[in-house]
């Protein structure tokens, strides 16, 4: 039996989207948003209408017919602490992602996208390995402050995706290995993977510095500058996510950008990306401690493991650890339309979400 997926992945600037029959990609289309549109919203669930009739019009005008699909699929968002693999969207899980989402952020558009136009046409709706899939061990969720539980929001789907290319290429079976997997976007998020499950991350505001994110910085100073009265909670939030780390130092989350200054001879452009690259290794090396050193394949992937600067700053700090496999670019596509097809054909299940 053959299947069509509509795989729906909404950026902060842009919705990718694309269309499967079976394995084979049919097209895959990156939709940009002009961020002067995008500010007249005051918050990223009242983009719903624009980017889903964006969608919609998009597939219109390439002739696509919306009823020919078997599902649709939608990059899974701030939910609270979900497993790993399909979810079906629900109207518990649309009520979270619209009323109580865990922060915003464009990927709660995914699953919401995916369920109005899956209800036009009457067919299921999933999410797939969402940025919220929580394995931590129970030690790694101590945190040092009772009031503060360690939880996981991290580049799953990516960096599950790669650890099983990774198995595969080695003929291995995902579920026997042991990998670091470090996912290098405009956000960094690095995790530990043990025999299928992700045991430990690093990542956001505990993670590395970032094109667009500060990662973790020192609590002290932060509690200060919070209450320093300079500046507002969003404007605090915006300087951890968006415009922290490489936006901060150098005004521009482009990687690409940055090499161009320090090829130039740019010394501080270069101590910043280099600070940036150390921390990724120093992260890898805190997370190798996890599995007692124990540990398979170190993979860097996403955009900026293109880079041959970059990703050879970290090698020759953790090369020691473990062999280091390069996967640039991300996968989300792919990956989210091969999760729903086995869900489709039957050979995975998927989970029920409930509160
Ligand atoms: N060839 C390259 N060399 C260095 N950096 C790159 C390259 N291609 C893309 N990047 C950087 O990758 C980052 C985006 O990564 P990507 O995985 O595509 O995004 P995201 O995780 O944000 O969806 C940007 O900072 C971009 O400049
Ligand atoms: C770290 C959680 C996932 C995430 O932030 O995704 P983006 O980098 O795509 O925003």
């Amino acid at each position: 039996m053959d299947y069509k997926i509509l795989v729906i992945n909404p950026g902060s600037t842009t919705t990718k989207i694309a269309i499967y029959e079976n394995e084979r990609e049919l097209f895959c289309e990156t939709l940009e948003h002009d961020i002067n549109e995008l500010e007249r919203f005051q918050t990223i669930q009242d983009q719903f209408h624009m980017r889903k009739d964006m969608i919609l019009s998009f597939l219109k005008d390439k002739g696509y017919n919306i009823e020919e699909l078997s599902a649709i699929v939608g990059r899974g968002g701030m939910l609270p602490p979900v497993k790993s693999g399909a979810y079906r969207v629900n109207n518990i899980m649309v009520d979270r992602l619209k009323n109580r989402p865990a922060f915003e952020h464009a990927s709660n558009l995914g699953a919401l996208i995916a369920y109005e136009i899956a209800s036009i046409i009457d067919v299921p709706s999933y999410i797939y390995d969402s940025v919220r899939v929580d394995e931590l061990t129970d030690i790694a969720r101590i945190s040092g402050m009772p009031d503060i539980s360690r939880t996981s929001t991290n580049h799953v789907l990516n960096s599950r995706a790669m650890a099983m290319k990774v198995a595969k290429k080695h003929g291995k079976n995902y579920n026997e290995i042991t990998c670091i997997v470090a996912h290098l976007g405009g956000g960094i998020s690095v995790n530990v993977q043990k025999k299928g499950k992700m045991i430990d991350i690093i990542a956001d505001d505990e993670g590395p510095l970032s094109p667009e994110r500060a990662g973790r910085v020192p609590c002290k100073a932060l509690i200060d500058l919070c209450y320093s009265g300079k500046y507002d909670e969003r404007t605090m939030h915006r300087k951890l996510r968006g415009s922290g780390g490489l936006k901060a130092y150098l005004n521009t989350h482009d990687a690409r950008e940055v090499e161009k200054r320090i090829e130039n001879g740019d010394k501080h452009a270069e101590l910043v990306y280099e600070a940036m690259a150390y921390q990724v290794a120093k992260g890898i090396g805190e997370l190798a401690t996890v599995v007692e050193g124990e540990i398979d394949y170190i993979i860097l992937t996403g955009g900026i493991a293109y880079s041959e600067m970059f990703t050879n700053w970290i090698i020759k700090r953790v090369k020691f650890i473990a062999p280091v496999e390069i996967m640039p670019g991300e996968n989300e596509m792919e990956s989210l339309a091969l999760g729903t097809l086995r869900v489709l054909r039957g050979e995975e299940e998927a989970n029920e979400y409930i509160e």
